[in-house]
This record gives C-alpha cells, sequence and structure tokens, in this order.
C-alpha cells in the first residue's frame, strides 16, 4: 500500500483509465461525447472505483467530469489524474495557461494528481517548452492549491534527474510507465531509481501478455489461473502491486471492472513472482512509445 489518499483520507487503490483506447473509439464513432463512457464510469463508481486516470489529449476529462458528478459521490472521496500535454516540437500552451480549461472539464476547483505526460521535446525546437519550465509552472500550481500531488510519465532515469535541482520545492511524486513482466524496465533502471527516490511508481498496460497469443507466460499464467481460482487479468494486476507499483487498467466490460479491481484480497508467493519475472524476460515486448524507445536493446 502506498502513502497517498483522497483529500477525505481514502487509501490511493489501483485506477480506472479513460486512455486513448476510448479517444480512439470516440473518433472512429465520430462522438465528441461518448455517454457510453460516463455509464461505464457511473457503474465503476458505484461497484466501488475511487481511482479515474484521464489526460488532456484523450478527451475524455468533460465524461469524467460528468460521470462523477452524476455518480453523486462526493469529490473528496475521489482521486483525479489527469496529463498536461505538449507538443514535441512545435508552441504548446503552458500548464498555467491550461489548467482552467482542465478544472472546467473536470468540473472541479483541483486535482489529486497532475503528470507531465511525456519527456520528448525536441531540443532544437525554439517554440517548444522544457520540462524544466513546466515543471516550474508545476511547482506553481502546487503552491496555488489547484493540485495536490505533481509527477511524471514516461520518464526515465536522466529526465528525472533534471528535476531534482534545489530550484525545485516539490519533486516528482510519481512515475507513470508501462511495466508488465514483458517490460519490468520502460527505461534502464528507471524502476529502482524512482522507487529508492521516493517516486511512486505507476504502471499502465499491465494487461499486456493477454494480448499474446502464445508463449510460457502465457501457459504460466494460465496455470496459476487455476490454482489460485484468479482470472489471468487479476493475476498481472497484483503482480504488478506487489512490485510496489500501482496499476492502471482499462476496460470497456463493467463485469471486468469489477473483477479487476478485486486484487486486494490474495497474494503470489515469492516463487510465483519470480516465475512471472523469467518468464516475462524471454518475452520482452514495449506496446507504447516504441520508437522513444528503440535504442534501448533490452527491455527488463
Ligand atoms: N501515461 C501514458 O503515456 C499512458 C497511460 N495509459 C493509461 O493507462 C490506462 C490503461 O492502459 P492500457 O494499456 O490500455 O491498459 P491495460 O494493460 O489495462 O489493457 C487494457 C486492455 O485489456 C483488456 N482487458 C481488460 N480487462 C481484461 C480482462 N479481465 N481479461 C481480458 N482482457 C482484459 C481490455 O479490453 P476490453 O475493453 O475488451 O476489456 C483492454 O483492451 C489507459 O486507459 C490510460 O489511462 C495508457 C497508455 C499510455
Ligand atoms: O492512453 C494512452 N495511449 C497512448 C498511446 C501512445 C502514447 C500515449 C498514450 C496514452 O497515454
Amino acid at each position: 500500500m502506498n502513502k497517498y489518499t483522497t483529500k477525505s483520507g481514502r487509501p490511493l487503490t489501483l485506477g480506472l483509465g479513460t486512455g486513448s483506447k476510448w479517444k480512439d473509439y470516440k473518433r472512429e464513432k465520430q462522438l465528441a461525447f461518448s455517454s457510453e463512457l460516463v455509464d461505464l464510469l457511473k457503474n465503476a463508481i458505484e461497484a466501488g472505483v475511487r481511482h479515474i486516470d484521464t489526460a488532456y489529449v484523450y478527451n475524455t476529462q468533460t465524461e469524467v467530469g460528468i460521470a462523477i458528478k452524476e455518480s453523486g459521490i462526493r469529490r473528496e472521496d475521489m482521486w483525479i489524474t489527469t496529463k498536461y500535454f505538449h507538443s514535441r516540437v512545435g508552441p504548446s500552451k503552458r500548464p498555467l495557461e491550461v489548467i482552467d480549461e482542465i478544472l472546467t472539464q473536470l468540473q472541479t476547483d483541483y486535482l489529486d494528481l497532475l503528470l507531465i505526460h511525456h519527456p520528448f521535446v525536441d531540443k532544437n525546437s525554439e517554440t517548444s517548452i522544457s520540462i524544466e519550465e513546466m515543471w516550474r509552472e508545476f511547482n506553481q500550481l502546487k503552491t496555488q492549491g489547484k493540485v495536490r500531488e505533481i509527477g511524471v510519465s514516461n520518464f526515465g532515469v536522466a529526465d528525472l534527474k533534471k528535476l531534482s535541482s534545489a530550484e525545485f520545492a516539490f519533486k516528482p511524486a510519481f512515475n507513470q510507465i508501462e511495466f508488465h513482466p514483458s517490460l519490468q524496465n520502460q527505461s534502464p533502471g528507471v524502476v529502482k531509481f524512482s522507487q529508492d527516490n521516493g517516486i511512486l511508481v505507476e504502471a499502465y498496460g499491465s494487461l499486456t501478455p493477454l494480448g499474446f497469443e502464445k508463449g510460457q507466460l502465457l501457459e504460466y499464467l494460465e496455470e496459476l489461473s487455476s490454482q489460485l481460482n484468479r482470472t489471468k487479468a487479476q493475476i498481472l494486476l497484483r503482480y504488478t502491486l506487489q512490485k510496489g507499483i500501482l496499476p492502471i487498467t482499462t476496460t470497456k466490460n463493467s463485469e471486468r471492472i469489477k473483477q479487476n479491481f478485486e486484487i486486494y484480497d490474495f497474494k503470489l508467493d515469492d516463487g510465483q513472482i519470480e516465475r512471472i519475472d523469467e518468464l516475462g524476460a524471454l518475452q520482452e515486448h514495449r506496446e507504447y512509445f516504441t520508437k522513444d524507445f528503440e535504442h534501448y536493446s533490452s527491455l527488463v
């Protein structure tokens, strides 16, 4: 368990994502707004989900805001994470310029967590904003109380070190990265460095191995699934949690939300965790930001 809580003091547990798959779905169906997503989120809140992950670029903040309002849950019982997006090469709205639009869409006067969505900035572009400049404004947003916690996403060790300057009163509290047995380090040493420096690692893509067609990892997950009477998804999410990493997962299926979130009442033993580590390492796979990280030869 991590040290974070909602404003009302509820422990921060795994999160429900409303990521690019929802954005893509809306685009395919030519929807400006998805009532299906609002309904799914309301069902999720009804089922006990209290942590929702969105991002400016997903175009799902409006649905999150409406679902929380319509569910009747108290705002202080929810944890909302969103992400500030900047262009890699061209001009971007700065964090201080975009925050009020984010708060309006989410129908709230504070965020629990704001992340820099990615660290990839073209240093040769005169108009793009550097990560240090973004972080300066993130510090201001925390001081102003518009954001309770500030963090980053897809940052490697060198990127994190750039934000460790004494200039910044607040260092990153979270680093949200891709993590699963077949990608145990999004970039070299990032999980250990984050954890050694008190940064809570959040995982996206935790269920990636479920998309594999075959392999020893899947076979072992099947075996564990029958032995423990848990789904493969629950085992992957529990594995992540036992690494001290907080999973963010997503599904379009309300039944799966209930199941996927029931991972706090069982434990994998050390041998099972080691076996998942070993078999994952035999089948390396990166699902997201493949071009940005292609220079790393090994993924685990
Ligand atoms: N910071 C960043 O750069 C990124 C952040 N994210 C965040 O993380 C969230 C999760 O990321 P994502 O990689 O999509 O998530 P997951 O690894 O959780 O995978 C989700 C996929 O798994 C399927 N799934 C869910 N539950 C089950 C189950 N019980 N059995 C079988 N299949 C299942 C879903 O399909 P179905 O809908 O059919 O159930 C969906 O296609 C995103 O929504 C976003 O909020 C994601 C990517 C990058
Ligand atoms: O949810 C997400 N899906 C993505 C795909 C590529 C890059 C970022 C993301 C997300 O944040």
